[in-house]
């Protein structure tokens, strides 16, 4: 074990207090196999440092470290994009009248569904503007391009139908034997999305276009998410699956009351600031906008009065939850529907007919699209113009992100002093996830300064994209240095090649490799951070003064962080209190209070609209995983008892018909860990999968070397000092204590120090004189 080697002499506890006057005379070399790293590169071997005393030592730079092994590499694994030519069936002669008549009866069904909207809104069928529902449509509102896109998918789906229909084709048959048809034979030529010519440009597209040169919308923004395992439609094509071998599947409700409970079962070693931190990278990664009608209403599939609405003043888009009537929390208070609307869809890269495939209407790269925005008319909005900045609002002298006084999106007294307004529209969602996008926001103005000093020549131009090429490099570097090893452990990170190196360039850029967020990640896996959420946010005053906030009090509800003082509060307060762990108990405040409005005593439940959407997705269940991730499948409720705690296999087996039926959702919540992981092996392999494509797809990810604008070794030596830790010291208003990682909870090995302290190191734009 390499841990053997280490020798142990100080406890760094010795080296807090007075960390800043330690001389160097003190220098203590590490022995051979380790090498003095600072606590931020050493990151991923937290939990065996833990274990052991600590060695405090000087690195070459002077910074405070700990001996820390030199990680070694294992080749990656991403899965490789096959071609689509080698899954499809040969090519079915079909005759060209044939396909002319779907595609003309697909462009009538489109024609229908604008009827059934007009008359729709005639009847004041729209959603409430102070809904809990409203609300939840506010995270997946459509773009205006965005409409257009799933328009033409719309098209295919039905041409795909319609053919269906004529040639009798069972539902298994029809999603995939169909995508041997290219639309640009068949009349549907406008519905192939156009390539963008690139151009060998040293920053990143806003939309994502051109990373990959030889497939130029790959991994960009209103393309499909991919997919791991096919999916498992009711009709082949896009029904949602609502039943599994002709049986119906269980309620998702009643899944979720069954199963999920809230109970106190903290993660002690880590911070609620992991929980923000999943949300933060997720917003940079995916949002799966639901339709809305034609002019960009939402739509309401409940009746006021909390009962379903009957199918035919029901907008087909409409997928309710419905709510068993003896619900133990919605039975008493009238509520037999949740409003759920379905995933808007994109037509497939390959132009072909066959089974639907949901859209991501943001770029599924990690390149802080949102602080940025995915568009460039997006971008273009939040610039400044003027010294590579980004627009802020000041409050009482503070920045903030920009602020939207005309729309209604927030609730509270932010609903007349404005929303904020970021690259994502999530933004608001929560203080604690708004406080991110603060920070950030202000590290680019910082950064975009300090280069306009060190380079007085730079355009606005250049000083904006190259802190944004450095702010999407510190996004990639925090997650796969500190998220990544705190959620997924050291082995899975190393087994799908997930693990930063400590110098030099990363050589695992693959083009063959899709970057695509897959839909198993998004409707399923990385869903898995709803379970760290505390359904209390805890805020720290400066004198450690502690007050509680309810969760379901302050949805789309930043307003306190505009108080002087708060920010810091909200801050201090995750990466002090502890998140839950990662397993079937979820917080109330989500399972039955999300979105809830002002004087409610009710709102939506995140969980059974996690299960809804696997399945508006299609996707097969967790026992499909489990093969699909190199595990044996599982028989019989029996089998599951080794992978389980007991009492969740009884539940599991008092709701489904068969381990075949178990969601995926349910059944990666509630696996046993793996050792040293927050998480069970299916949602592990879901998760570490998509985060090897990220990186290997990603022809800028921050450590690839070889690219003709790679970062300089000098430049790549300085991002690799930053830490969330450090990026919270330099832009909170006034924090002067934080652990180094502050993902972890604080500890010996990672004790509280002053925010100058050498332990906390800063890059050194000098790097980026140019
Ligand atoms: C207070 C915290 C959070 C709230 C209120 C929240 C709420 C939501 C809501 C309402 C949705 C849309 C559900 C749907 O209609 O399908 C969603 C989706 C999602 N959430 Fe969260 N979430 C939170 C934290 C997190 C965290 C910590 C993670 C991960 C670590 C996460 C990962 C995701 C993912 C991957 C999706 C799917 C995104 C998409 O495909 O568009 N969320 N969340
Ligand atoms: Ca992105």
């Amino acid at each position: 074990m390499w841990w053997a080697f280490l020798v142990l002499s100080h406890a760094i506890q010795a080296l807090t207090p007075s960390d800043n006057s330690i001389s160097l005379l003190t220098y203590n070399a590490c022995e051979k196999p380790l090498v003095c790293k600072s606590a931020i590169q050493c990151s991923i071997w937290y939990n065996e440092l833990q274990a052991l005393p600590p060695k405090p030592c000087f690195n070459s730079e002077g910074y405070v470290g700990l001996c820390c092994p030199d990680v070694a590499h294992i080749k990656p694994t991403a899965l490789k994009e096959t071609g689509v030519e080698e899954l499809l069936p040969p090519v079915q002669s079909l005759s060209p009248i044939l396909l002319e008549l779907a595609a003309r009866a697909a462009r009538s069904d489109l024609n229908y569904l604008t009827i059934i909207e007009e008359i729709l809104g005639r009847n004041d069928m729209v959603m409430h503007e102070n809904s809990m529902a409203r609300t939840h449509s506010i995270s997946l509102a459509p773009f205006e391009t965005t409409r257009s896109q799933s328009q033409k998918a719309l098209l295919v789906v039905s041409a795909t139908r319609r053919l269906q229909e004529k040639l009798a084709l069972s539902p298994e048959r029809a999603g995939f034997a169909l995508q041997a048809i290219d639309t640009r034979l068949s009349f549907l030529d406008d519905t192939c999305p156009l390539l963008p010519t690139c151009l060998r440009q040293k920053y990143r597209s806003f939309d994502g276009t051109c990373n990959n040169l030889r497939r130029p919308s790959w991994g960009s923004a209103l393309t499909s998410l991919d997919r791991l395992a096919p999916p498992e439609y009711d009709d082949g094509i896009w029904d949602p699956k609502i039943r599994k071998s002709s049986k119906e599947l269980p309620n998702v409700r009643l899944v979720r009351t069954t199963v999920v409970t809230d109970d106190n079962h903290p993660a002690v070693d880590m911070t609620h600031m992991l929980m923000q931190w999943g949300q933060f990278v997720d917003h940079d990664m995916v949002q799966v906008p639901v339709f809305q009608t034609a002019n960009q209403s939402n739509i309401e599939c409940c009746t006021p009065e909390g009962g379903i609405l009957s199918p035919e003043l029901r907008h087909p888009h409409c997928f309710p939850i419905d709510i068993p009537a003896n619900d133990p929390f919605y039975g008493p208070r009238g509520i037999r529907c949740l409003n759920f609307v379905r995933s808007m869809i994109t037509p497939r890269t390959e132009c072909r007919m066959g089974y639907a495939d949901q859209m991501n209407q943001l770029t599924h790269f990690i390149d802080a699209s949102h602080v940025y925005g995915p568009s460039p008319v997006i971008a273009a909005n939040l610039r400044q113009f003027v010294g590579g900045l980004l627009k802020t609002s000041v409050i009482e002298g503070r920045q903030y992100p920009l602020q939207d006084f005309q729309g209604k999106n927030c609730v509270g007294p932010t609903r007349d002093t404005g929303c904020f307004v970021a690259g994502d529209t999530r933004v608001n969602q929560i203080m604690t996830l708004t406080s991110l996008h603060i920070i950030f926001l202000r590290q680019h103005n910082y950064i975009a300064t300090a280069l306009s000093v060190i380079n007085p020549h730079w355009s606005d131009e250049i000083l904006y994209q190259e802190t944004r090429r450095i702010i999407g490099a510190l996004m990639q570097h925090i997650t796969y240095n500190e998220f990544l090893p705190a959620i997924l452990g050291r082995q899975t990170m190393e087994i799908y090649g997930l693990t930063p190196q400590s110098t030099g360039y990363s050589s695992s850029y693959d083009e063959n490799v899709n970057p695509s967020i897959t839909n198993e990640f998004a409707a399923a896996a990385f869903r898995m951070g709803h379970s760290l959420i505390q359904g209390s946010i805890n805020l720290v005053e400066e004198d450690g003064k502690v007050r509680v906030e309810l969760m379901r009090n302050w949805f789309n509800n930043p307003h306190l962080l505009r108080q002087s003082g708060q920010l810091d509060a909200v801050l201090r307060g995750m990466i002090d209190q502890w998140p839950q762990n990662m397993d079937e108990w979820v917080s109330e405040d989500l399972t039955n209070h999300l979105f809830q409005r002002p004087k409610r005593d009710f709102g939506l439940d995140l969980i059974s609209i996690n299960l809804w959407r696997g399945r508006d997705h299609g996707l097969p269940g967790y026992n499909t995983y489990r093969q699909v991730c190199g595990l044996p499948p599982v028989t019989s409720f029996q089998d599951l008892l080794t992978i389980m705690d007991r009492s969740v296999v009884n539940r599991l087996a008092s709701v489904y018909r068969s381990v075949d039926d178990i969601d995926l959702y349910i059944g990666g919540l509630v696996e046993h860990h793996l050792p040293g992981s927050m998480l069970g092996p299916v949602f592990s392999c879901i998760i570490a999968e998509q985060f090897a494509r990220s990186k290997e797809g990603d022809r800028f990810f921050y450590e690839h070397g070889g690219q003709p604008y790679s970062f300089t070794p000098a430049q790549l030596q300085e991002i690799r000092k930053i830490s969330l830790a450090a990026i919270i010291c330099d832009n909170a208003d006034n924090i002067v204590k934080v652990q180094p990682l502050v993902f972890r909870h604080p500890s010996p090995t990672n004790p509280r120090v002053n925010c100058k302290s050498p332990i906390i190191p800063r890059m050194n734009l000098a790097a980026w004189t140019g």
